[in-house]
């Protein structure tokens, strides 16, 4: 049995020019998992998917995908090294001006030189995996926001990807296609026997799918756990992420080191 991660960074840090976004993140992700990286806004759970995927390079540390240095790869291994990936993003829009078919077909065509039939079949076999058989020839203004999403997902699967990433999947769905877009990415992982790494805000939703969580906050990991360890956490921190809490160890408002009553006039002039 492969036991090595399928996922590993080592130690790895990140900045944007000055500013320190990660710091020091070790983590280790088995084949076949879906996870889940939460954490406040601007915690820098997007920049650890970017860094998986190899769209930025760490200024320390190792990131390994399937025994693959991202961090040391070439254009060519990149190219490569994405097309094993597939990504879902809340603003990976379809393309408009492409039939549903010719979306879908778009990553088989740009990656492999296959006969039209087998395009063909590929991407209704792609367009069934995701409960829209018979869209093909439909334009993206013609579906749903529910229905587009489920495309740009049968896109993102259409080179059966080894690994998906999903960077706020369920934003801006209503709750019918919320849970059909659950229900698939949990599916599609079981199936496809795919390692998942998923950002989301969806608390309650992610944990009724995936595997592990890891919660983001300060630049580095600070808590880790099942579903089930998240759900019966001590830590204050996990507790005001799955209660929703508007209080708590996150501040969820700018910290401002004025009063509003001072801001307004009114005395107090510290926060
Ligand atoms: N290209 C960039 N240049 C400079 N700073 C950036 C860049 N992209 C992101 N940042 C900053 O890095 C921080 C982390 O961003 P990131 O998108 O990873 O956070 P996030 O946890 O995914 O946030 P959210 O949940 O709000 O999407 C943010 O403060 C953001 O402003």
């Amino acid at each position: 049995m492969d036991t090595a991660p399928f996922i590993e960074l080592k130690d790895v840090s990140f900045a944007y020019g000055e500013r320190t976004i990660l710091e020091r993140i070790n983590l280790k992700i088995p084949r076949g998992r879906l996870v889940a990286i939460m954490g406040g806004s601007g915690s820098g759970k997007t920049t650890l998917l970017r860094l998986i995927s190899g769209q930025v390079a760490p200024q320390q540390g190792e990131i390994i995908v399937d025994g693959r240095h991202v961090e040391h790869m070439s254009e060519r291994e990149l190219f490569e090294h994405r097309r094993r990936m597939g990504m879902l993003f809340q603003f990976g829009a379809l393309f408009t001006d492409l039939s549903v078919f010719d979306n879908v077909a778009f990553p088989i065509r740009e990656h492999a030189r296959l006969p039209d039939a087998m395009v063909r079949d590929l991407v209704l076999m792609k367009l069934a995996a995701v409960g829209l058989r018979g869209t093909q020839d439909m334009m993206p203004s013609e579906l749903s926001g529910g229905m587009a999403r489920r495309i740009a997902l049968a896109r993102a699967i259409a080179l059966d990807p080894q690994l998906m990433l999903y960077d706020e999947p369920f934003t801006g769905l209503d709750p019918i296609s919320l849970g059909a877009i659950a229900h698939l990415i949990k599916k599609l992982n079981d199936a496809l026997g795919t390692t998942s790494v998923m950002v989301t805000h969806d608390v309650e939703r992610s944990l009724n799918i995936v595997d592990y969580v890891y919660f983001v906050a300060g630049g580095t990991l600070i808590a880790e756990g099942t579903p089930d360890e998240v759900r019966a956490s001590a830590s204050p921190w996990v507790r005001q992420f799955v209660r929703g809490e508007a209080d708590g160890p996150v501040h969820l408002a700018y910290p401002a080191t004025t009063t509003l009553s001072a801001d307004l006039g009114l005395g107090d002039a510290h926060a």
